[in-house]
């Protein structure tokens, strides 16, 4: 497989820099100090981005990134990523959507005390002024207050139920939800908006999208409690900023607790110039721990991006959202990977890509063909396969793709074989989903296993004799590769398989080394 270009376009936490520069195969272009128009000059052979809100994936970005496959953005929001734009070119727009859910909740909670106490202003005050004033910073409580909360997600859900142990009175919207996920909670659901208006607090946690934009402005604020205390830790611009400028100026609100502008960085705003607000240059995400795990998990999705082994947490896949049921996401991603791994296991010119489908996933065949064939010719394609193009791209080269639909035979609830035929062989690889989204290789050619699709493999055939896993471990203790974990599946006859997970990369001739064996029929080793 060709060298992968993968460009780091905004600071990234050093962890995820290790995780790219440690795989061979990536190419990792360091562009986090580049001026924007820098950047666009060298973007233009890059098959994957990171982005974080620094950087806005819009038209020039995207006209200039002319070899781009996928972008992954490195963090929630992707209202700076042009998901149409994206999707015309056949680029996977991803994003990364829990990591720093944990830092966002509790800036938020800062805020909210901060709103409450103006002690952020009364420390400036002491410090920088050198003013011992107890009187001007007068704060009022959080017990008994009545909190609104706008977009009850991954966030506001936990700051709602953060303030709740303050002992405040949790008021949601959010009309994507059912009541239940609020009232559950001995929370007040509303669908009026009125009733977040009449909150003493409120706390805003939706994406900014045409909806959001400015849902809260003059009329509004107009409605709201005299001395009302305002939050926005989500996107500038939800709260119009003239308005919530008038509002403080005005008195009508209190305090306002601010981390995030329409137009970032936002270091000449007029906000900045009152004194009931407290504001932070977009600090939500920024937590050593939460920084650490978005690198890392948006390393290792462009590295899978790249290799066109899968694209987790794709936001723009050609099938519509209200089409796709939330259980067939972790499918269409395991049938990638199962493609992605039979052509691995079976290097040759392919001839056919079928699939055979038990349960009820059976009816997104189509879907699941195509994510099936995108796996199968990434492992070997030079030229871009993508959802859109793929079965376009197997029809010209003479590869016929196509599903079945079986009965029920396995036991199974839904079970997925991937049968690859190529001019030498043919492999089936078999997969299932666990619970929600726990992924699951059950059969290589017939052989029962029970492994997680991911990591580096090496899958060895044997005629199934006394001493075969002694032999293999010890070429591989001598050659210093730690083996992870150790599956065994056996047929019904002379032969078994192994999957061996190791840590390291394997070179190849630990493979010619392990061919050698006497009881080996075939070995290869692949990576998902
Ligand atoms: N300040 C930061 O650094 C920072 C960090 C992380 C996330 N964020 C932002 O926080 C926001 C929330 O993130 P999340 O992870 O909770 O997202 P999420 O997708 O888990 O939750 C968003 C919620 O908003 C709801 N919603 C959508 N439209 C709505 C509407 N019109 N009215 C009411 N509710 C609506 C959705 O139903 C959903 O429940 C996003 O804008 C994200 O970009 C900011
Ligand atoms: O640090 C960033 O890139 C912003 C992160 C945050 O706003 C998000 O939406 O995840």
């Amino acid at each position: 497989m060709r060298t992968k270009k993968i460009i780091v376009c905004d600071a990234i936490h050093e962890k995820g820099f290790e995780i790219l520069r440690a795989e061979k195969d990536i190419d990792v272009v360091d562009a986090v100090k580049l001026p924007k128009d820098e950047l666009l000059k060298i973007i233009g052979d890059c098959d994957v981005a990171i982005t974080r809100s620094s950087t806005d994936v819009d038209e020039k970005f995207l006209n200039a990134a002319s070899n781009l496959k996928a972008i992954v953005r490195a963090g929630v929001g992707v209202d700076n990523v042009d998901q149409e734009g994206c999707s015309r070119r056949g680029i996977i727009a991803m994003n990364v959507p829990t990591a720093n859910t944990i830092a966002a909740v509790e800036l938020t909670m800062a805020h909210l005390l901060g709103c409450a106490r103006s002690f952020p202003n009364a420390n400036n005050h002491l410090k920088i002024d050198r003013i011992w004033n107890r009187e001007k910073w007068y704060g009022v409580e959080l017990a008994e207050k009545r909190l609104g909360v706008i977009g009850f997600g991954n966030i506001g859900s936990r700051v709602a139920i953060r303030a709740k142990s303050f002992g405040m009175e949790i008021v949601a919207y959010d009309p994507y939800i059912p009541a239940s996920k609020v009232t559950d909670l001995g929370m007040s659901y509303t669908t009026n908006f009125d009733d977040i208006l009449a909150c003493d607090f409120i706390t805003i946690h939706t994406p900014k999208n045409k909806e959001t934009l400015n849902m809260i402005s003059h009329d509004e604020i107009a409605k709201m409690k005299d001395g009302v205390r305002l939050i926005n830790c989500a996107r500038g611009g939800l709260y119009n900023e003239e308005a919530l400028h008038a509002g403080l100026k005005s008195g009508k609100i209190a305090f306002a607790g601010i981390d995030v502008f329409s137009k970032e960085p936002a270091t000449n705003h007029p906000l900045l110039d009152l004194e009931n607000i407290c504001v932070t240059p977009h600090l939500g995400a920024n937590t050593l721990e939460s920084q650490e795990k978005i690198a890392i998990q948006a390393a290792e999705n462009a590295i899978s991006a790249a290799r066109g082994i899968s694209y987790p947490n794709a936001l723009n896949l050609p099938i519509k959202a209200e089409d796709m049921p939330a259980s067939l996401k972790p499918y269409l991603e395991l049938v990638q990977k199962m493609g992605f791994l039979a052509a691995q296991l079976n290097r040759s010119a392919i001839k056919s890509i079928r699939l055979e489908l038990e349960g009820d996933i059976a009816e997104f065949g189509k879907s699941l063909l195509t994510f099936g064939v995108v796996g199968a010719l990434s492992e070997t394609n030079e030229t871009t396969v993508n959802y859109v193009n793929a079965e376009f791209v197997a029809k010209e080269k003479g590869i016929e793709s196509k599903f079945e639909v079986l009965g029920s035979t396995s036991g199974y609830k839904n079970k997925v074989t991937l049968v690859l035929v190529t001019d030498k062989d043919a492999i089936s690889i078999s997969g299932t989903v666990f619970g929600e989204d726990e992924q699951r290789i059950v059969g290589i050619n017939g052989f029962k296993f029970d492994f997680k699709p991911k990591g580096k493999m090496i899958i060895f055939k044997n005629n199934d004799v006394p001493g075969v896993i002694a032999k293999i471990t010890s070429i591989l203790a001598q050659e210093g590769i730690n083996i992870a974990d150790f599956r065994l599946g056996r047929g019904a006859h002379q032969f078994a398989m192994a999957v061996i997970l190791v840590d390291t990369d394997i070179d190849k001739k630990i493979i010619t080394e392990l061919n050698k064996l006497e009881t080996c029929v075939w070995v290869e080793y692949a990576v998902l």
